[in-house]
């Protein structure tokens, strides 16, 4: 059933929070994979968002595969590459890099996919990336790309980003610190990107504490997803058994 963005959408109007956990295929055994999942079913988490900037070509079907197992939460793709494109997942966030200027990374590996989901089940749901800096720490998904992020003081700019990515018809736009980044993107950019913007906002990269968390939906995210910290750290999960 398509209707994962309209689930997002519905969330907004009722004014729910709304989190993803990120599974990265590199980072998880796929006997670790129930565990982790049980402990995503008893969190307040929406989605589950699978991705990584790199990942070997065969994990990510068996691992969407074994998630579903143990829940009815939507799986997301959220690739790095057109080999992580798989049909057992519900949808596919087809992003394009709008902070960078690589064309493969804003129209190649589009072109790419093609073939891929031509006869695909997949909701595709075209999504503006925007790579935040981040202290000038280089992030995976710059090296991989080979892109600058977007200078965090140059708020104007990422908004005009951003609203440039709604106005080519994206239907969400994500705000990514990095994987792992030191801090998560700042309040403030969060809050003009949000009051310029009318699509759905998505916020990660970076956040490890529910106050960074509940800072990034005040300042006006709509949906946060939070990966590595809760790899690291999987009592992270006791936090966020409600909002
Ligand atoms: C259109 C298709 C199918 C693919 C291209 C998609 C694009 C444009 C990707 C842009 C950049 C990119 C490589 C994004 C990766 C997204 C992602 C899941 C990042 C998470 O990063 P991690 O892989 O967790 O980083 P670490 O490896 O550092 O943990
Ligand atoms: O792994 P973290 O830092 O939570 O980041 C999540 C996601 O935004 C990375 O692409
Ligand atoms: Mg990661």
């Amino acid at each position: 059933m398509k209707n994962v963005l309209n689930n997002i959408q519905h969330n907004i109007f009722a004014n729910n929070k709304q989190l993803a956990v990120l599974i990265d295929p590199e980072k998880i055994r796929l006997s670790d994979v129930e565990a982790f999942v049980k402990k995503i079913n008893k969190s307040v988490a929406n989605y589950i968002f699978v991705g990584g900037s790199t990942v070997p070509v065969d994990l990510t079907e068996p691992l969407v595969v074994e998630i579903n197992k143990h829940t009815n939460l939507p799986v997301i793709l959220f690739p790095g590459d057109v080999a992580q494109i798989t049909n057992k997942a519900n949808a596919l966030l087809f992003i394009s890099l709008l902070s960078g200027r690589n064309p493969a990374y804003l129209i190649g590996k589009h072109v790419e996919a093609i073939p891929r989901l031509k006869e695909t089940t997949l909701e595709i749901i075209p999504t503006g990336y925007l790579l935040i800096e981040n202290e000038g720490v280089q992030t995976m998904v710059q090296k991989v790309t080979e892109t600058e992020p977007m200078p965090s003081k140059q708020v104007e700019n990422i908004v005009n980003t951003a609203l440039a990515g709604e106005l080519l018809g994206m239907r969400l736009i994500y705000l990514e610190a990095g994987s792992g980044a030191k801090n998560p993107v700042s309040p403030e950019i969060i809050k003009a990107v949000r009051d310029d913007l009318s699509i759905p906002l998505i916020v990660g990269g970076g956040i490890k504490s529910k106050a960074q968390m509940n800072a990034a939906f005040e300042a006006g995210a709509n949906i946060v997803v939070i990966g590595t910290a809760l790899e690291k750290n999987e009592d992270f999960f006791r936090e966020l058994k409600r909002w």
